[in-house]
């Protein structure tokens, strides 16, 4: 989908975000970038998203243009909702920054809605939903537009160990349905190695891309509880203990 040559961002005379990277995100694999803080994930990420533009190399994309806004979906940490609105007002909104009326686009956000688990809380305010159920939200609002390309910036980041593991089983299941793109950024080791069909290890100081390795993890079955998921955490930790700057 997307070639990154020789991608370099520099912010202020010192700051190095990401120093030459190449890299190339092919359509439908699922990336995790796997980092500590300040190796430059969120700036790859907003590269990615034309929120931001590289210093030196370029990015290529798959039949010469980029994805227009509408083709790009993201998801921040924070479910960053608006707090006057429904829940089906605020999965609708990219819908209406496109020009779309609520009624023209409520069978597909009432759908998206109930496949995160949010049927009949259509009309709920944000301040009456837990934190997992805002972060749904922001998921079917991320997808509503069926982007080709989905940017998930440490998307469940603030939640409970609980909810974090079931939005992680709804995204995969999500991701296998619809068979997306997918990049996302995470600090756990054990996320990236459960959901990613390939992992980005990043190292900061300047960011580069130290490692990557490709998940062996079969489709279905219960991950969790597979010794092959375990042995992806100890390969991927190993591999951040031998690249990381001490
Ligand atoms: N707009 C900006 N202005 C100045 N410096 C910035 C800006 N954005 C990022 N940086 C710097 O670039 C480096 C990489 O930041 P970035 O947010 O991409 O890292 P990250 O890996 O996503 O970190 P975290 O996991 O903490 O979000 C950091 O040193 C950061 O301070």
């Amino acid at each position: 989908m997307v070639r990154l040559e020789q991608v370099t961002r520099r912010f202020g005379a010192v700051t190095v975000a990401l120093a030459g990277i190449d890299a190339a995100i092919g359509r439908g694999e699922f990336v995790a970038l796997l980092g500590p803080s300040g190796c430059g994930k969120s700036t790859l990420l907003r590269l990615l998203a034309g929120l931001d533009a590289p210093d030196a190399g370029r990015l290529v994309w798959e039949g010469g243009a980029a994805p227009g806004a509408g083709e790009i979906g993201f998801v921040f940490q924070d479910a960053t909702l608006l707090p006057w609105a429904s829940a089906a007002r605020n999965v609708h909104l990219p819908l209406r920054l496109a020009g779309r009326r609520f009624e023209d686009g409520a069978a597909s956000v009432r759908e998206l809605l109930a496949r995160l688990g949010l049927a009949g809380f259509e009309e709920a305010k944000p301040a009456a939903l837990s934190g997992g159920m805002r972060m749904r939200v922001a998921i079917a609002r991320a997808l509503v537009s069926r982007p080709r390309l989905l940017l998930m910036d440490e998307p469940f980041a603030a939640l409970d160990e609980f909810t974090r593991n079931r939005l992680q089983d709804d995204l995969l299941a999500l991701w296998r349905e619809t068979g997306s793109t997918i990049v996302f950024v995470t600090h756990s080791i054990y996320e990236a190695a459960y959901l990613a069909s390939r992992i980005v290890v990043m190292t900061p100081r300047p960011g580069r891309i130290a490692a990557e390795i490709a998940s062996p993890l079969a489709e279905g079955g219960d991950r969790r509880t597979d010794p092959a998921y375990a042995a992806l955490v100890r390969e991927v930790t190993e591999t951040l203990r031998a690249v990381m700057p001490s």
